[in-house]
């Protein structure tokens, strides 16, 4: 079955892993055109990493086949959560298979 989503939801240990893991997936033919959501989790701590770091840590930039987006969240308050679900809603409206 075709994703239509894949999301990340972490702080700011053990990127290197996510990253590997990350580019490992976006290799697969099934996750082809799949946007990707990364959750730059953990806002409210001073010592997260924020969301230019991840986004340097991660190479998103480097992502060419797949629209990506990386939202700043704290998941105790829930701030920024759906804002992330309606990028990856604008994205896929109209997709439904
Ligand atoms: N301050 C803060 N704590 C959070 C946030 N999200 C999760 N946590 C807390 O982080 C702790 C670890 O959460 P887990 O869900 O176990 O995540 P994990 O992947 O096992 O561990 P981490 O890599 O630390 O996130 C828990 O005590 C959560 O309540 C957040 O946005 N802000």
């Amino acid at each position: 079955m075709m994703s239509t989503l894949w999301a990340m939801l972490f702080g700011n240990k053990e990127y290197k892993i996510v990253m590997s893991e990350l580019f490992n997936l976006l290799e697969s033919d099934e996750l082809a055109k799949t946007p990707i959501l990364v959750y730059a989790n953990k806002q409210d701590l001073r010592d997260a990493m924020s969301v230019e770091e991840l986004t340097g840590a991660l190479m998103l930039h480097s992502i060419r086949n797949h629209d990506w987006h990386i939202q700043a969240c704290c998941a105790l308050t829930g701030e920024g959560l759906l804002d992330g679900i309606n990028w990856v809603y604008q994205r896929t409206k109209g997709n439904a298979s």
